[in-house]
C-alpha cells in the first residue's frame, strides 16, 4: 500500500513540477462527473413535471439538464483537454527520468543481474504506460466521484436501492485479483522473455549474422525465439482467460441485482410509494452504475498497471540512490600518486553468486609502474580492473590509494582520473573526432589532441583511410557513414583511452586483441616507455593481456590463478622459477618459434 502511495506521489509530483496550474485544472474533470447524479435528479423532476403537468417542475428539470450539460463541458471536456496535454509532457519527463537514472547508475550490477535486468526491461516496455499515467489517475478519480454521487442519488430515491451495491462490489476485488495475477504472470515470464529478447537481438546482430549463416542456425534460432516468446506470452494469456471468466461471473451477478432493483421500484410505484420520476431516475442510475462504476472499476485495473510501472520507477530511484550511497566517498583523489595502489586482502564475489571471483588478494602497484595481469580465462583479471574502476566494491578487504581507502574517495572524482581501453570497446557512431575525443570531453572537438592520441595509439593509418579525416561520420547506418573493421574500431578506442592528459590509472584490458602480436608488442613497448618517462605523475598502468611478448615489458607481472595471486614479480624474476608464468611463457614462445 505504501508503495502504491509512493507511486501516486511520484506521478502527481511529476505533473506538479511540469505545470502546477494545469495539474490543479485536472480536478475539473472529476467535478464534471457530478453531472451523472445531477442529470438523474433533473430527469426525475422533468418526468414528474410531465406526469403532473407541473410547469414549474418541467422548467426546473429542463433547466437543470441544460446546466449539467454546461458542467459536462466545463468539467469533462476542458479537464480532459488539459489532462491530455499534460499527460504528454509528464510522459516525456518520466521517460527522461528513466533514461537519466539508468545512464547515471554508478556500477554495473544492473547490467549483470538477471532480476535487475528484467525489472529494467519491464520499465522500459512500460514507458508508454507511464506517459498515460495521469489519464489513469484522473480516470480513477472520475470513477470515485461518479460512484459516490450515484450511490447518494440512489439512496435519496430509496435506501433500498443501496442493496444494489453488494451486487456490484465483487467487481472491485475481482479487478484487484486480476491485477495480482497479471503482475505475477509478468514476473514469471521474465526468464522466457529475456531469452526471447536475446534470440531476437541475435537475428538482427551483424556480428552474429556471420556465424548464423555459416552454421546454418537461422531456422533453429527462429524456432527457439518463437518457443521462448510463446512461453513468455503464455503466462499472460492464461491470466487473461481466467480474468474474462471472472468478469463474466461479476456481470451476471450485477444483472441479477439490477433486475431485482428495478422490480422493487416498479412494485413500489404500483403501490404509490414511488413517483414515475423516481422510477426513471432509478432506472437511469442503475444502468449508469454498470457503465459508470462497475466498468470503470474494472478498467481501473489499468491503474494497477500504471502503479506497477510507476512502482518500478520508484524502485529504480531507490536502487540508484542506494547504489550511489554504497559508492559514496567524500575525499578528493590525490593529484599525483606518491606511493601507489595496494590491494589489502581483497576478496570479491559478484552480487547474486556464491563463488569467489577473487580470494584474499594482496599486492602493491608502485606509483609510476606498469603492471600486467596474467592468468587463464576466468582467473579474475578483469575483476581486478572492475574493482579498481569502482564498478564494484570489494566484498572483503580494502584497496588503498596512497594509503587512503578507495571507498572513501569521491566516485566521480576518481573516475575522472581513470582512462581505459577494453576488449569489449564501445563503437560510438559519431564523427571520428568525437569518437576518439569522447575520451576527454573538454577536448572532444580538439583536432590536435585527437590526432596526438591516435598517433600514440598507432592508429594514424586508420585516420588516413577515412575519406573526410576526422570529420568522417562513422557507422554504416548514417548518411555518408563509413564502417570500420573490428581492429580499426579497436584502435580508435585505444586512441580514446589516450586522450586524458593526467590519469592516475590507465587500464588496458586486452585492448589490442584484434592486432597481431608484433603490432601489439611494438605499441606497448612505446607506450610503456612513454608511461615511465611521465611517471613523475606517478600514474600506474594496468595491462591485461594473454600475449607474453607484451606482458614481459611490464615492470611487474601479477599471475592470478583461480582468483588468488600465485606469483608477483618482474619478467626475469618469474622466469627464474618454475611457476605458471614460466610455463605459459615458454609454451607461447615455443609456439611462436
Ligand atoms: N558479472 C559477473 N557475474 C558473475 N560472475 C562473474 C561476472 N563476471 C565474471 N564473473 C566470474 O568471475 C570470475 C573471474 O572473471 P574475470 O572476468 O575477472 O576473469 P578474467 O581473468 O578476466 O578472464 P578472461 O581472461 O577470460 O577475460 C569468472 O569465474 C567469471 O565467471
Amino acid at each position: 500500500m505504501r508503495e502504491h502511495g509512493r507511486a501516486v506521489a511520484l506521478l502527481v509530483g511529476a505533473a506538479w513540477r511540469t505545470d502546477p496550474w494545469r495539474t490543479a485544472g485536472l480536478l475539473l474533470e472529476p467535478l464534471g462527473q457530478l453531472r451523472i447524479p445531477l442529470f438523474a435528479w433533473f430527469l426525475k423532476l422533468l418526468t414528474d413535471g410531465a406526469v403532473r403537468q407541473d410547469t414549474r417542475l418541467l422548467a426546473l428539470g429542463a433547466g437543470g439538464i441544460v446546466a449539467t450539460r454546461v458542467l459536462w463541458f466545463l468539467g469533462s471536456w476542458t479537464g480532459g483537454w488539459i489532462r491530455n496535454r499534460l499527460a504528454e509532457e509528464v510522459g516525456f519527463v518520466l521517460d527522461r527520468e528513466i533514461a537519466t537514472l539508468s545512464a547515471e547508475l554508478p556500477g554495473l550490477e544492473h547490467h549483470e543481474r538477471p532480476d535487475y535486468q528484467d525489472r529494467l526491461e519491464l520499465l522500459r516496455q512500460q514507458q508508454g504506460v507511464l506517459g498515460t499515467s495521469l489519464n489513469t489517475l484522473i480516470y480513477t478519480a472520475n470513477t470515485v466521484v461518479t460512484g459516490v454521487g450515484t450511490l447518494v442519488a440512489l439512496a435519496l430515491v430509496s435506501p433500498w436501492l443501496l442493496l444494489l451495491v453488494p451486487f456490484a462490489l465483487p467487481a472491485i476485488p475481482s479487478a484487484a485479483a486480476q491485477q495480482r495475477w497479471l503482475r505475477d504472470a509478468e514476473e514469471r515470464s521474465g526468464p522466457a522473455g529475456r531469452r526471447a529478447r536475446h534470440l531476437q537481438a541475435l537475428t538482427v546482430d551483424r556480428a552474429a549474422g556471420m556465424e548464423l549463416r555459416v552454421f546454418g542456425l537461422e531456422r533453429e534460432l527462429l524456432a527457439r525465439f518463437r518457443r521462448s516468446a510463446t512461453e513468455a506470452r503464455g503466462f499472460v494469456l492464461a491470466v487473461r482467460g481466467r480474468a474474462a471468466l471472472l468478469d463474466l461471473a461479476c456481470d451476471v451477478l450485477f444483472l441479477a441485482g439490477f433486475g431485482g432493483a428495478m422490480a422493487l421500484m416498479l412494485w413500489r410505484a404500483g403501490r404509490g410509494q414511488a413517483t414515475a420520476g423516481e422510477v426513471v431516475m432509478a432506472l437511469y442510475l442503475g444502468q449508469q452504475m454498470m457503465s459508470s462504476v462497475v466498468e470503470p472499476v474494472r478498467r481501473v485495473g489499468s491503474l494497477g498497471e500504471t502503479l506497477r510501472a510507476a512502482g518500478r520507477l520508484v524502485w529504480l530511484q531507490d536502487y540508484a540512490r542506494a547504489a550511489r550511497q554504497a559508492l559514496a566517498g567524500t575525499r578528493a583523489p590525490p593529484e599525483r600518486l606518491a606511493d601507489g595502489i595496494v590491494f589489502d586482502r581483497v576478496s570479491f564475489r559478484y552480487p547474486g553468486t556464491d563463488r569467489w571471483a577473487l580470494r584474499d588478494v594482496s599486492f602493491c602497484i608502485p606509483a609510476g609502474s606498469v603492471i600486467a595481469l596474467v592468468g587463464e580465462n576466468g582467473a579474475g583479471k578483469t575483476t581486478v580492473v572492475k574493482l579498481l574502476s569502482r564498478m564494484y566494491e570489494p566484498t572483503e578487504g580494502r584497496i588503498l590509494v596512497d594509503g587512503t581507502d578507495l571507498a572513501e574517495i569521491e566516485l566521480d572524482g576518481w573516475r575522472k582520473r581513470l582512462s581505459a581501453a577494453f576488449q569489449d570497446f564501445a563503437r560510438f557512431e559519431l564523427p571520428a573526432r568525437q569518437t576518439v575525443g569522447a575520451g576527454h570531453l573538454p577536448r572532444v572537438d580538439d583536432s590536435a589532441a585527437v590526432q596526438a592520441a591516435l598517433e600514440r595509439a598507432g592508429a594514424e593509418d586508420v585516420l588516413r583511410a577515412l575519406p573526410a579525416g576526422l570529420d568522417t561520420q562513422l557507422g554504416a547506418r548514417w548518411e555518408a557513414g563509413v564502417d570500420l573493421s573490428t581492429g580499426q574500431w579497436q584502435r580508435l578506442a585505444l586512441g580514446r583511452a589516450l586522450m586524458r592528459e593526467d590519469p592516475l590509472v590507465v587500464f588496458f584490458d586486452e585492448p589490442t586483441a584484434s592486432l597481431d602480436a608484433m603490432a601489439e608488442h611494438a605499441l606497448f613497448e612505446r607506450y610503456a616507455r612513454e608511461a615511465r618517462s611521465g611517471s613523475a605523475r606517478g600514474a600506474v598502468t594496468v595491462l591485461v593481456s594473454h600475449r607474453f611478448s607484451t606482458v614481459r615489458s611490464a615492470d611487474l607481472i601479477l599471475v592470478i590463478e583461480d582468483g588468488r595471486v600465485s606469483q608477483l614479480g618482474a619478467h626475469h624474476e618469474l622466469m627464474r622459477g618454475d611457476g605458471l608464468y614460466a610455463e605459459l611463457y615458454s609454451m607461447q614462445a615455443r609456439s611462436y618459434q
